[in-house]
């Protein structure tokens, strides 16, 4: 390693280990962001490590992130191979390269055509459900974004549970907490019969590539026969030719924004539930902003410039609870010089969420949920136009760069007129035992998976008052009544 350094740079710091395996003992299975914040707080914002022979750069400073991830994105761009995927899944990142820029382009043309309104629209249907059924609250939050990426994406809300299976399937196959061979690299040389590991993923692989196939060659058929409606699908097929891509192609791309877009927004709706047990008093300004603004009507993307507060509450949901606390890594294609230290090509790079929305320079008492800290010009979070900000676009916990989520502005419609629909509509608070004390919820219950979310709790859920609960079934009758929303065999 020594022989390598360029002359004139320096290694990084980092926590010492053993030659080849590195740290690893040291790395927790649940919550391992917290260590490798713990560590940035011992070795510095930017400091490297090697795991199994592989090179480790965690970045716990927005600024560095930045510096590296966006300004040099020419370099830090790449994303490392999931070990404990598939090889032609992992050939899969290869064609995403190449049709980066076609999904980019379709993303914004779903941004243009606001998405179809389909926030606005499933939201009618969500909150009939959530106030029928609360404690299948996370199944319904599953449902809301899995119906709403399921018509965008293939063009038909009814494939929303298969959606919903394969994503859950892909979460556990990358998430390091859940496969010891995403963190143990040299466990996929084992042969077949020698490895459960790669004996389950697989049988995941073949099931998601036999889904990806079949949501494809049902599109195809009714866009040959110009049933097909407006969906990701449908551009993809119209602009095919200039693409390049071939069919199977098409269909993983198009699956994978589908597998993208239900977890990772269904969970800043759960951390809400979460947050407002803990601080009711934000449900009750944001009611009172929402009824200045809304009155009798359910909040829509169009009265977003009028709701700071709203947008308070989402943005430090996604800040205190980021959804993907220890982030989604880049890889170096070339080697890089830092402030002096030597950046091997090849490095994995993590902008470790969890330590960069605790920057206490930025966020003082970065563990207490406090949307104050987006609204009063005293904190250093602080932006205006309050009409514009805050605003969860470009936020650290989307990622950086050429990488940086393409889903920014449908969760942004989303969570507006998701949660702000639950303010609107219902009471939200701890479950009281029988003699009314409170039953308590816990503020770090949360799964370890790649995409983090509170544990099942138990709280209540009531309509505000019976005006505004007959007008959530009034609305959800009367757009079943329309068609504007497709009826499901659940419901
Ligand atoms: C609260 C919700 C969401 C969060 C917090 C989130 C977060 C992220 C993060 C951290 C990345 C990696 C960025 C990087 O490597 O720098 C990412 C990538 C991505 N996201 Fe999201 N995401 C969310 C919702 C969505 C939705 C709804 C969609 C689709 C409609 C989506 C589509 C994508 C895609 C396609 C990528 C891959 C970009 C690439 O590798 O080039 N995301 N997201």
């Amino acid at each position: 390693r020594r022989a390598r350094l360029p002359k004139g740079t320096r290694w990084l710091p980092g926590p010492p280990g053993l030659p080849f395996i590195g740290r690893v003992w040291d790395i927790p299975r649940q919550h391992s962001y917290k260590k490798f914040k713990a560590w940035s707080d011992q070795y510095g914002p930017i400091y490297q490590m090697n795991i199994f022979g592989e090179h480790h750069v965690w970045l716990a400073s927005d600024k560095i992130a930045k510096d590296l991830l966006v300004t040099r994105s020419g370099v830090y761009s790449d994303r490392p191979m999931i070990k404990n995927l598939e090889d032609n899944v992992n050939t899969f990142a290869d064609v995403w390269r190449r049709q980066r820029r076609f999904v980019h382009q379709t993303m914004a043309k779903s941004t243009s055509m606001k998405h179809l309104n389909l926030p606005y629209i499933e939201a009618k249907k969500y909150l009939a459900e959530l106030m029928d059924s609360p404690s299948d609250y996370q199944y319904l939050m599953e449902k809301y974004t899995g119906r709403v990426i399921s018509r965008l994406a293939f063009g038909d809300v009814r494939h929303y549970a298969e959606v919903t299976t394969n994503s859950h399937a892909l979460l556990g196959a990358i998430s390091p907490a859940a496969n010891l061979s995403n963190i143990i690299p040299q466990l996929r040389l084992l042969p077949m019969w020698l490895s459960p590991w790669k004996k389950s993923e697989r049988a995941r692989h073949d099931r998601e590539r036999e889904f990806f196939v079949r949501m494809y060659t049902l599109a195809k058929s009714d866009y040959d026969n110009g049933t097909l409606k407006e969906s990701y699908m449908s551009q993809f097929f119209e602009g095919k030719e200039k693409s390049g891509a071939d069919d199977i192609e098409g269909a993983y791309i198009i699956g994978m924004i589908g597998l993208a877009g239900i977890l990772t927004t269904a969970s800043a709706f759960m951390t809400y539930i979460l947050a407002i047990c803990l601080h009711p008093e934000w449900q009750e300004k944001v009611q009172k902003e929402l009824d200045e603004v809304c009155g009798d009507r359910m909040p829509e993307p169009s009265d977003s410039p009028k709701l700071p507060v709203l947008r308070a509450v989402i943005k430090e949901i996604i800040r205190w609870r980021p959804v993907t606390p220890s982030s989604i890594p880049h890889e170096t294609v070339e080697d890089d010089i830092y402030d002096g230290y030597f950046i091997p090509k090849g490095s994995q790079v993590h902008p470790n969420q969890w330590a960069i929305t605790r920057e206490t320079s930025v966020y003082p008492d970065p563990e207490t949920f406090n949307p104050q800290r987006w609204l009063d010009p005293s904190f250093p979070s602080y932006q205006e136009p309050l009409t514009q900000y805050p605003s969860i676009k470009n936020f650290t916990t989307f990622g950086y760069g050429r990488r940086i989520c393409m889903g920014m502005d449908l969760v942004e419609d989303e969570l507006l007129v998701g949660i702000g629909g639950m303010a609107w509509a219902c009471n939200i608070r701890k479950k009281r035992d029988e003699n009314g004390r409170e039953i308590p919820v816990s503020a770090t219950d949360y799964s370890s998976l790649l995409i983090s979310r509170p544990k099942q709790m138990d709280f209540d859920l009531t309509p505000r008052d019976t005006k505004r609960g007959q007008l959530v079934k009034f609305n959800y009758a009367k757009a079943l009544e329309t068609a504007e929303i497709i009826r499901d065999s659940s419901y």
